[in-house]
């Protein structure tokens, strides 16, 4: 194992590294249905975090894939991604512009392995700025629901101007004070709620500051695989209300707060407040945003206003998210690598 820098220079991460070269076109006793029948391989390169290995590639979820003929190989970073393999897909989530340029020269030279998912699609949920973006340009509204994103400003650089900046915006107070990057470091997640605006001056930018949205203290994580769509209920930062916000005036900073919230799923909420956003509704901005983003495995964390039953906004969209923390992605997962493995051996043989 050893540490790999990424763009940004100050964080490390953890690579590991396994010498595994497989044979041609493996194909694998796989059992089914009682009978044992030859099918072959799905197999599944993957580079991804010691942290990410062990949330995501959890025994069952292997022995689940063994079963089902899906094999995962993790990926040497000393050799060459072409000398290794041959793999069906690639299963990724590393930062650093060296290893996006590998992934790039990859996909290049071997059109008929599936990468999940294109570097260039990841690195546009690395800014706050544009990461919203595709859900403000669906402008979803039907009779299921609004889905909206708040109103939100960006700052480069100098905060002593962001009074002035806030007020040419119009943007209502509190304010949610997000760091531009989202680059999965610690710092990234390091959130302020603002009831004022002078008090954001203290902060560091380059920032996007939010309108915070009431929402009854309920998140929405909306998990999607390929097609397959989960969603759970998180705790989330309680209501601001107007009493709260004519009497005080100070920032407050918060540290990760949806990795740290517990699941909301079995608590007795206000049923206003815990309903699910509709299905119809996850439905059709799910399948949009798979073809806006060019992504396929992601996650939406998305509030439902307070006091509406039908207005949505998504706050943060994730690539590659806390599967582990997903009901039943084991068989989610390994259906959707089958489908996308067996895909690709039916269009060769057909
Ligand atoms: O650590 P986990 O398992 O909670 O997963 C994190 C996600 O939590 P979630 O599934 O949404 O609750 C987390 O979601 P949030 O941004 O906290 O909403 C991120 O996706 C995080 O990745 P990164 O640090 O932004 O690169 C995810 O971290 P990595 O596992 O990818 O490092
Ligand atoms: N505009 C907002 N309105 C209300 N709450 C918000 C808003 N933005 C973020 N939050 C709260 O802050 C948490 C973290 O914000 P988020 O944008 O999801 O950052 P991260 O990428 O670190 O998860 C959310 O899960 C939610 O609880
Ligand atoms: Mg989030
Ligand atoms: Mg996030």
């Amino acid at each position: 194992m050893r540490l790999r820098e990424n763009d940004d220079g100050g964080e490390k991460e953890e690579v590991v590294e396994n010498d595994v070269t497989l044979a041609q076109n493996q194909w694998c006793p796989v059992v089914n249905a009682g009978f044992s029948s030859p099918k072959r391989l799905v197999v599944v390169g993957y580079a991804l975090t010691t942290k990410k290995i062990k949330s995501f590639l959890q025994p069952k979820l292997e022995g689940l894939a063994r079963n089902k003929g899906i094999l995962f190989v993790a990926i040497d970073h000393n050799r060459p991604l072409s000398d290794q393999g041959p793999f069906d897909i690639v299963l990724h989530k590393l930062s650093g512009k060296e290893w996006r340029q590998v992934l790039e020269d990859y996909r290049q030279s071997h059109p008929e392995v599936t990468v999940l998912d294109p570097p260039d699609a990841i690195q546009h949920l690395r800014s706050r700025q544009y990461m919203l973006q595709a859900v403000a340009d669906m402008n979803l509204c039907d009779s299921y629901g609004i889905v909206d994103v708040p109103r939100q400003l960006v700052i480069k650089r100098e905060a002593c101007a962001i009074p002035e900046l806030v007020n040419q915006a119009g943007l209502t107070l509190p304010l949610v004070a997000k760091p531009l990057v989202a680059d999965g470091s610690a710092k990234s997640h390091e959130l302020s709620l603002a009831y004022e605006k002078f008090s954001l001056q203290k902060l560091e930018p380059p920032l996007v500051l939010q309108e915070f949205v009431n929402h009854g203290g309920v998140l929405f994580k909306v998990y999607i695989v390929g097609d397959a769509i989960k969603v759970v209920r998180r705790f989330s930062l309680p209501d601001v209300s107007k009493w709260e916000l004519s009497k005080d005036a100070g920032i407050y900073n918060f540290p990760r707060v949806s990795c740290a919230a517990a699941s909301a799923d079995d608590a007795d909420l206000d049923p206003t407040v815990a309903e699910l956003p509709p299905r119809p509704l996850l439905e059709k901005l799910a399948k949009e945003l798979r073809w806006r983003l060019g992504l396929r495995l992601f996650n939406l964390d998305i509030i439902r206003e307070y006091g509406t039953r039908d207005h949505f906004y998504v706050i943060d969209i994730n690539y590659f998210p806390g599967y582990g923390k997903m009901p039943e992605y084991e068989h989610i997962f390994t259906d959707f690598l089958l489908s996308l493995g067996q895909g690709k051996y039916k269009k060769k043989s057909g």
